[in-house]
């Protein structure tokens, strides 16, 4: 790939490419062609894979909260863009799980299942526990005193 002009891809296209030897990541709509990066990636290899595999990598990527400079060194991996891609960012707005995304919206593309089911558990998860605990002070300090 190198050398050659930037090009246009089908999303199904990248998830071809996520081996040790041949490794693609899908970013933003954008492809970067990683294989050589894979050992030098502080996050390590396995993700960069893991992301490769599932088509769309951008989810994972912004997770991870990359640094600036991070950022900038994607510029050396770029080799092209996905063909037709539209950033759901706008239907994020007013959909926030992504719950009335069509199935061939971005976080399905080349996937199977949704990208993350635990995302909504980790943040329930600990709203739940706060709860508990707002309700067992609540509890100690104006129910049982009352008796
Ligand atoms: C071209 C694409 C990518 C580049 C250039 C890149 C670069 C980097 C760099 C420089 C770091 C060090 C921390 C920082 O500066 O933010 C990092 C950390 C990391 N990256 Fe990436 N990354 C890429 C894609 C991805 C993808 C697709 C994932 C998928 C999950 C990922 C997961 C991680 C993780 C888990 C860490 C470790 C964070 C930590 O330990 O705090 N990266 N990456």
């Amino acid at each position: 790939m190198a050398g050659e002009a930037k090009q246009l891809f089908d999303a199904s296209e990248v998830a071809l490419h996520s081996s040790r030897k041949d490794c693609w990541v899908a970013i933003s709509g954008k492809v970067y062609d990683v294989t050589k990066f894979l050992e030098d990636h502080p996050g390590g290899e396995d993700v960069l894979l893991h992301a490769s595999a599932s088509g769309d990598a951008t989810e994972a990527f912004e997770e991870v909260g990359h640094s600036t400079s991070a950022i900038s060194m994607m510029d050396s991996f770029l080799i092209g863009s996905i063909k037709g891609y539209v950033r759901p960012s706008a239907s994020k707005a007013t959909d926030p799980w992504g719950l009335d995304a069509p199935p061939n919206s971005r976080s399905m593309q080349g996937n199977e299942g949704p990208p993350n089911p635990n995302t909504f558990l980790d943040f329930l998860l600990p709203l739940f526990v706060l709860g508990l605990a707002f309700a067992a002070w609540y509890y100690l300090t104006f129910v049982s005193k009352n008796y």
